[in-house]
């Protein structure tokens, strides 16, 4: 059964029930808009995927699309040490995407926000030339202020929670698998899961906002250009120390081996795994962090106090 056959109202009557309620939600879908409960300031954001430019469907199933879609939102509430309570998911498509593609989708939603109480609270569907999914996440700071990625200052500790590289990787295993019939190496599921399915440390960003991050922010775009964004925000430089990075690239030597690349560029330059990047005064540390870098006077982001000639991570339009 394609969408096609369906009407709008079969489809949503096969999707909605699917949607977890959420703790903060007052009214679901059903009606002209949906009603969230709200106590103090309301976080928003907003993160798209398109196919073929964020997945393949060839690659991820309509669960792990729906999980995706959820992720990448629910980090960037975490990464303003907000803690998520709602979202609103936007779905356009072709007719000829198989209707159960759809309620796949919804069960990727569900598996990704009921565990945070996070509801499903309303959306939109339309049809379209390709599949694209749009979330909108709402958050609360229960009273706390927001972290920026302007707030680090000179001598902070530079920490991550979650982890580096490995959707890059899978990605790239996907890629040379499809094209030049690349087996992956045994044990590089992992990576290939994280491509498909990022796990963030969504609790890990109150945790920072409540030991003081100075400033925070998801990687999406690469550990480099995310790093250079809160460097450019809060007017400072941010040196990286390669050897804290070690456990991260050997996770990946397999994977990179059989690829003939260099494992240090996915850990540096590779989005999509959605680890948190933050700044703390010293000894600030919560456990899910670990230090990864300093805090120093000037500007723009360096290596073990050099400068990484290579590319600096994903942009969707230039550079
Ligand atoms: N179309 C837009 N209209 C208004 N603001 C936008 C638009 N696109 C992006 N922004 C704003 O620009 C800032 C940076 O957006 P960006 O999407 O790069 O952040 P992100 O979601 O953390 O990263 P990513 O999209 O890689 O996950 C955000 O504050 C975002 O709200
Ligand atoms: C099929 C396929 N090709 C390429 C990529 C790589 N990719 C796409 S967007 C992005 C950065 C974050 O984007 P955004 O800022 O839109 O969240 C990256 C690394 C992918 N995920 N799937
Ligand atoms: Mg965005
Ligand atoms: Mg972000
Ligand atoms: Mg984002």
């Amino acid at each position: 059964m394609l969408v096609r056959d369906l009407s709008e109202t079969d489809l949503l009557a096969s999707f909605v029930p699917l949607l977890p309620a959420g703790r903060a939600t007052r009214l679901g879908p059903g009606d002209d808009a949906a009603v969230l409960g709200v106590a103090g300031d309301l976080v928003v954001t907003t993160d798209v995927l398109v196919e073929d430019r964020h997945f393949r469907t060839a690659w991820s199933t309509g669960e792990d699309v729906g999980w995706r879609a959820a992720m990448q939102n629910l980090a960037d509430v975490a990464a303003m040490g907000a803690e998520p309570t709602g979202l609103v998911v936007a779905l356009a498509m072709p007719g000829d995407t198989p209707a159960a593609w759809v309620t796949d989708l919804a069960r990727g939603l569900a598996a990704a926000c009921a565990p945070h109480g996070v509801g499903v609270i309303g959306g939109d569907l339309s049809g379209g030339p390709a599949i694209c999914v749009a979330v909108t996440a709402f958050g609360e700071l229960d009273g706390r202020p927001p972290v920026l990625r302007s707030g680090a200052r000179v001598g902070d500790v530079v920490a991550v929670a979650g982890t580096l590289g490995r959707s890059a990787a899978g990605l790239a295993l996907l890629t040379a698998h499809e094209h030049d019939g690349v087996v992956p190496p045994p044990g590089t599921d992992l990576l290939t899961r994280t491509y498909r399915r990022p796990d963030p440390p969504l609790t890990a960003g109150v945790e920072a906002a409540h030991a003081g991050a100075t400033a925070m922010l998801d990687v999406s775009d690469g550990l480099l250009r995310d790093a250079g964004r809160i460097a450019t925000a809060s007017g400072v430089a941010l040196d990286l120390d390669v050897g804290a990075l070690a456990p991260d690239v050997e996770l990946l030597a397999e994977a990179a081996e059989s690829l003939g690349v260099d494992p240090l560029a996915w850990v540096l330059t590779g989005g999509e795994d959605h680890a948190l990047l933050a700044t703390f005064p010293p000894g600030a540390l919560p456990a899910s962090f670990r230090p990864v870098g300093r805090v120093g006077s000037g500007k723009g982001v360096t290596l073990d106090g050099e400068p990484w000639v290579g590319s600096f991570g994903w942009d969707h339009f230039g550079y």
